[in-house]
């Protein structure tokens, strides 16, 4: 491997204080594929205090937008040029299949280019000011520090949606990828530093959450905390992120309702459903993984897909007629086999699926099979927690209202979708909808022009899109007397 396995401090590559490392694991075979540095909370002060240094200077806040925009669109260039050694790297890393992560791939360097484009769009807003001989303008300016910690599902996807636009709006930053998926990340800082990253503003820490994710989260130089992960940790973030009043953007969890009415049409709404949830074995935030079938159809609907998953092939990502591949580690193989179990003991149904698959090719790696769920009820955990596994809940339903109760009957709101060919009835139950995204008729789509984010306890803020970029910035307003004099009132 020709990746550097090491972690980017103030411009340079550098292991871990302590001098502690880490295996990461193939979760295709359990197999060791890189060694990288094990940091913790020492290291993570020391790439703050560069960080903090790089943004003090102002040397990056003050170049051009169109300048930093021209960095930031040679690492989309980069990127593509490296497109195929990062996508099998992901692929490795994570398990997803190679075809998935080259679509990855695409859409990071389609997130560097938009924000590429936006670095020099802003030039603030002159407002009419009410007071005579005056002028006034908003401007908005880097928050400052960043601390970004991303999860290991979408491992570079995740971290393009935090990197491009706080370096396009000028910020410096720190990054901590997922303890267990740190390969594109690196790769990604290697391509930034070839682009001509300044030394100091963009800083890579690789270790744990409870030790570096910590000190990022509470360290008073660090002036905003953005996160993508669980719901647990995101809480946890919240209360340590207190300490300095930090901005906070949360990108959390979901249990995402897919409502398919009786009109929709067959063929593609199972299909749709599918790819809804079964794409990286089900480990995607906004995975429809609570189908809300009209009653009419739901037996019919059920076989359709039952025939459809018992025909998946599993595999190793790298063989092309792979359609799903393993989950990413024993320990969460271990959590989706006990939320099955949970499942069963709640009185579920199980339709297909349910445990790990007896191919002997299979044994080695983290693989658990598609599994689908009927006569599930609100009450039951299993409707209401994330699996984040190849599993899927069916409820049933009589009419729209009921559908839509039962879709926003969540402490989620991150997505869902309608499948119906009334539009008026769509947008009737997309009126009603608490999440931060709806699809009608389709599902899971999502590009750098349109923000993403959830509703209830699926965040707080929005990525991508211009509210992307307002995120890492703040609002300044600029109040100027041009005919200043005495007022006489002391
Ligand atoms: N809303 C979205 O766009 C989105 C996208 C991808 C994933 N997710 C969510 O991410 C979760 C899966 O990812 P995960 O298992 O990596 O999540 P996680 O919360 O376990 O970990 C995410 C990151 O937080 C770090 N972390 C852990 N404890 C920490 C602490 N105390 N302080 C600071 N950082 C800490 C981890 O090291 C990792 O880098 C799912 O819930 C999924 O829905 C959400
Ligand atoms: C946001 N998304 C869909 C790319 C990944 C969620 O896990």
């Amino acid at each position: 491997m020709s990746l550097k396995q090491q972690q980017y401090i103030n411009g340079k590559w550098v292991g871990a204080i302590s001098g502690n490392t880490r295996d990461i694991i193939n979760p295709y075979n359990a197999e060791v594929i890189a060694t990288v540095p094990e940091s913790d909370e020492t290291d993570a002060k020391v790439a703050i205090a560069a960080a903090r240094a790089a943004f003090d200077m102002g040397e990056w806040s003050s170049t051009p937008g169109s300048e930093r925009g021209a960095i930031v669109r040679k690492i989309a260039e980069l990127i593509e040029r490296d497109k195929e050694e990062l996508a099998r790297l992901e692929s490795l890393d994570t398990g997803k299949t190679v075809v998935e992560s080259r679509g990855d791939m695409d859409d990071i360097a389609g997130v560097f280019r938009y924000y590429a484009e936006l670095a020099d769009k802003d030039g603030g807003e002159l407002i009419d000011s009410p007071v005579p001989n005056s002028i006034s303008k908003v401007v908005r300016e880097p928050v400052g520090v960043c601390g970004q910690i991303t999860p290991w599902n979408y491992p570079l996807l995740q971290a393009s949606w935090k990197l491009a636009p706080s370096l396009a709006t000028g910020n410096t930053l720190i990054m901590k990828p997922s303890e267990i998926t740190p390969l594109t990340t690196i790769k990604v800082f290697e391509l930034m530093e070839e682009a001509g990253v300044p030394a100091g503003v963009v800083n890579l820490v690789l270790g744990a959450g409870n030790t570096v994710g910590a000190e990022l989260s509470s360290n008073i130089d660090v002036d905003l905390i953005s996160f993508t992960g669980g719901i647990v940790t995101g809480k946890k973030i919240m209360q340590a992120a207190s300490i300095n009043v930090k901005k906070l953007a949360l990108e959390l969890g979901g249990k995402n309702p897919n409502i398919i009415f009786a009109d929709a049409d067959f063929e593609t709404a199972v299909d749709q459903a599918l790819n809804g949830v079964f794409f990286h074995a089900g480990q995607i935030c906004s995975a429809g993984t609570r189908l809300i079938v009209e009653e009419s159809i739901h037996d019919e609907f059920v076989h359709a897909l039952v025939e459809r998953v018992k025909k998946f092939k599993l595999g190793s990502g790298f063989d092309e007629d792979t359609q799903m591949g393993p989950l990413i580690s024993a320990e969460h193989l271990g959590k989706v086999e006990k939320y099955v179990e949970t499942g069963i003991k709640e009185g579920a149904t199980l339709a297909v699926g349910g445990g790990r698959p007896e191919e002997p090719e299979l044994q080695k790696g983290f693989f658990f099979l598609p599994t689908i769920f009927t006569d599930c009820t609100t009450d039951m955990s299993i409707v209401q927690d994330e699996a984040f596994g190849p599993v899927i809940t069916v409820e049933k339903f009589r009419t729209e209202e009921e559908a839509v109760k039962l879709a926003n009957d969540s402490i989620y709101g991150l997505a869902g979708g309608v499948w119906t060919n009334d539009i008026v009835k769509a947008e009737r139950c997309v009126a009603k909808m608490r999440m931060g995204t709806v699809w009608i008729n389709d599902f899971n789509l999502y590009f750098p022009h349109a923000p993403w984010g959830g509703f209830k306890q699926s965040g707080i803020g929005r990525e991508l899109g211009r509210l992307g970029i307002e995120e890492y910035t703040e609002t300044k307003h600029i109040f100027q007397n041009i005919k200043p004099e005495p007022i006489n009132w002391f």
